[in-house]
C-alpha cells in the first residue's frame, strides 16, 4: 500500500454510510485515497430473531475474516455489534467521537411515548429495549422485528408509504404504532425526521457502545505510517474510555449484545460515571445501579465497568437478566 488504502464494510445502508464517513475522514487526515470493499456478512443474511441469534458477533465475523485475510486494510464496525473480547490479530485502532447515544421512538402520527394509546404495538427485536419499555409501560405490546433500519422503520403505520427513496425497495403497509431504533443510525442515514421522541436514558439505557464506531486494523498496523498517524488522530479518548467501561461491564456480566443489559458512561470532570441496568426480559424486574471513579487511563475505565458489574452480580443481576 502506498497512495491508497481499502476499508471493508457490510452492505447495509447504515454500514456503507458510516464506513464512507470514516473512510473520508481518514483519507483527509492521512492524505491518502480511500477505497471501500463490500463484504457480505452472516448477520445480513440470517432472518431469525435477534434474541435467538446469540448475538456473539454475527454481524462482524465475516468482515473480520476479510481483514485478517488482508482483503482490506481497515474495517469499520458499529461498536455495539462487536463482542467484548477482542480477537487475536486484530486491534481497534480508532474509536471516533460518539454520535447521539440514545434510543429513539419512531411512532405514527408524531406520537410521543406518553401519547401512545393503551396496548400500542411497538416493534423491537432487542430484549434490552423491550424490557425497559415494559418496565415503564406494561400495557404496551412488544412485537419482535428484525431487518435493517429502513425496513424496521417501514413497519410503522404511515411511514413505510413515505419511504420513497428506494431504501425499502417497495411500499410497505405499516402494521405497528412505533418502533425503537438507535438515534445514531437514524442520524447517519438522514432519517431523523421519523424520530418522534428521544428516549431519556433515565427510562431507556442504551446498549454498551451504542452510537460509537470502531475502526479495526490488523495488530501489525495498517502498513502505512500516514494512516497509522491518521487513526491515532481520529480516535477520541473520552469516547474510548466511556465505551471501555460499558463493555467491561458487559464482559464481566458474561453477557452479549442481545442480553437485556443497558449501560451508559459519561464524564463529570475527571469522574467517569457509569450507569447500568439488568432487566428481566418481561420488564417485571429491573436492577439499575451506578458507579463513579476518577479515571485517567483506559485501565481505570475498565475498572469502573468491572466494579459495577461485580456489585450487580452480588445483587443478583445474572438471575434477573437470565444470564445465570
Ligand atoms: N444492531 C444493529 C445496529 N447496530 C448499530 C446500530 C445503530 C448505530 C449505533 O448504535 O451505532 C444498529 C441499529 C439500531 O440499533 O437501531
Amino acid at each position: 500500500m502506498s497512495e491508497s488504502f481499502t476499508v471493508g464494510t457490510r452492505g447495509s445502508a447504515l454500514a456503507t454510510t458510516q464506513t464512507a464517513w470514516a473512510a473520508n475522514q481518514l483519507a483527509e487526515l492521512s492524505g491518502l485515497r480511500a477505497d471501500t470493499v463490500l463484504v457480505r456478512t452472516e448477520g445480513d443474511v440470517v432472518t431469525g430473531s435477534l434474541a435467538t441469534l446469540g448475538g456473539t458477533g454475527v454481524f462482524a465475523a465475516a468482515l473480520r475474516q476479510h481483514l485478517l485475510d488482508a482483503g482490506c486494510d481497515l474495517a469499520v464496525h458499529s461498536l455495539k455489534d462487536l463482542p467484548t473480547v477482542q480477537p487475536q490479530g486484530l486491534a481497534l485502532a480508532a474509536i471516533p467521537v460518539r454520535e447521539d447515544v440514545r434510543d429513539a421512538l419512531c411512532a405514527r402520527d408524531g406520537l410521543s411515548l406518553a401519547q401512545l394509546p393503551d396496548g400500542a404495538k411497538i416493534g423491537t427485536g432487542s430484549p434490552r429495549r423491550a424490557a425497559q419499555l415494559l418496565a415503564h409501560r406494561k400495557d404496551l405490546q412488544i412485537v419482535d422485528i428484525r431487518g435493517n433500519v429502513p425496513t424496521r422503520l417501514g413497519r410503522v403505520k404511515g411511514v413505510g408509504e413515505t419511504l420513497d427513496d428506494g431504501s425499502v425497495g417497495r411500499t410497505v403497509q405499516g402494521d405497528l404504532d412505533a418502533v425503537i431504533l438507535a438515534a445514531a443510525g437514524l442520524h447517519r442515514l438522514g432519517m431523523e425526521r421519523h424520530i418522534t421522541e428521544y428516549l431519556d436514558p433515565a427510562i431507556m439505557l442504551p446498549a454498551p457502545g451504542q452510537g460509537a464506531l470502531a475502526v479495526e486494523v490488523r495488530s501489525t498496523g495498517s502498513g502505512a505510517p500516514e494512516l497509522d498517524a491518521a487513526l491515532e488522530r481520529f480516535d477520541d479518548t473520552a469516547t474510548r474510555w466511556q465505551v471501555a467501561a460499558e463493555r467491561a461491564l458487559l464482559n464481566t456480566l458474561e453477557a452479549g449484545c442481545a442480553a437485556p443489559i443497558g449501560a451508559l458512561a459519561h464524564f463529570e470532570g475527571e469522574q467517569l460515571v457509569l450507569e447500568a441496568v439488568a432487566c428481566r426480559p418481561d420488564g417485571t424486574q429491573i436492577m439499575r445501579q451506578s458507579h463513579a471513579a476518577p479515571v485517567s487511563d483506559e485501565a481505570g475505565a475498565l475498572d469502573v465497568g468491572r466494579a459495577l458489574a461485580h456489585r450487580m452480580l452480588e445483587n443478583g443481576a445474572a438471575v434477573i437478566a437470565g444470564l445465570a
